[in-house]
């Protein structure tokens, strides 16, 4: 009996890309899987095409692993052609603050980008849909993962930091805040109690970290708060705040700050435990 799996020209191409752009075989597997390739079928072409033994790859079933994030070490992080500094690092809730993970060009080019296609901000409401919410007044777009070469630049950069494929990323999230503007304690991960729990996390599992990039700097307020544990991060243009929340970690509770004076532009990057 013939054992080689049939493979098309794209997705022998497909797959070669994916593992050129830095994925491990095991990941490309999951990507195959997510996308509704046939569990035996994606993980006998990714060995046949990558040429490594089928026996490094899960022979598991169409439930990809869940992934962790890595927390960056201080004092410097080298990724790409940047060198992001690690300010400050805590344990719990799992947080570094990240000094020059953009450059101001950066910034102001996504604020440029995203200027155009504001609307009011929303939240994932009880039963997995969108809502609009008074504990979160500002106002937002989402970009598509990788959708401009400057978001997919930025999403290979911090793909690499914290050593998460960038299908585990959801789109970048820009949000712009005024005066008065603010976005209440919350959780960023999801209660598995909540009625749409299951709706929200079929695709990508749950949240594992989040990613909060400062466009700007305001005049006055708009940090972001951590009141578990007492900290405020100052909202800098060209950093960041990352923080992990394995299992739903109560310490991650977060706020952003009622913006003072001036205005706040924000980039979020939230990751999930599987590809999404
Ligand atoms: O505005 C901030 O500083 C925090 C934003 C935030 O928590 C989020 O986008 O999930
Ligand atoms: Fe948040």
């Amino acid at each position: 009996m013939n054992t080689r799996p049939t493979i098309s020209p794209e997705l022998r191409e497909w797959i070669l890309a994916t593992s050129r752009a830095g994925h491990a075989p095991q990941t490309v597997v999951e990507l195959m899987l997510s996308h509704g390739y046939d569990p035996r079928h994606s993980r006998s072409s990714v060995a046949e095409v990558l040429k490594v033994p089928l026996a490094t790859l899960l022979a598991d079933t169409g439930a990809p692993l869940a992934h962790r994030t890595r927390h960056p070490e201080a004092p410097l992080a080298k990724v790409g052609d940047r060198e992001v500094k690690i300010a400050l690092s805590m344990d719990k809730p799992a947080l570094r603050v990240l000094d020059g993970l953009l450059t101001g060009e950066e910034c102001d080019e996504l604020i440029a980008l995203a200027r155009p296609r504001l609307a009011r901000a929303l939240t994932v409401d009880e039963s997995g849909g969108q809502q609009v919410d008074q504990r979160r007044t500002s106002v937002g777009m989402f970009f598509k993962l990788g959708e401009l070469p400057l978001v997919a630049q930025l999403e290979q950069r911090i793909a690499e930091l914290l050593d998460i494929p960038m299908s585990h990323g959801e789109g970048l999230q820009i949000l712009h805040y005024l005066p008065g503007q603010e976005y209440q304690p919350h959780y960023d991960w999801f209660d598995p109690g909540q009625p749409g729990y299951s709706t929200i996390t079929a695709r990508g599992g749950q949240r594992i970290a989040s990613v909060v990039m400062y466009l700007n700097t305001p005049e006055a307020g708009g940090g972001t708060a951590f009141p578990e544990v007492g900290l405020t991060v100052t909202a800098l243009r060209g950093s960041a705040v990352y923080f992990a929340y394995e299992s739903g970690d109560a310490s991650s509770l977060h706020a952003g700050l009622p913006v003072l004076r001036g205005e706040k532009w924000i980039a979020t990057k939230w990751l999930r435990e599987k590809p999404y």
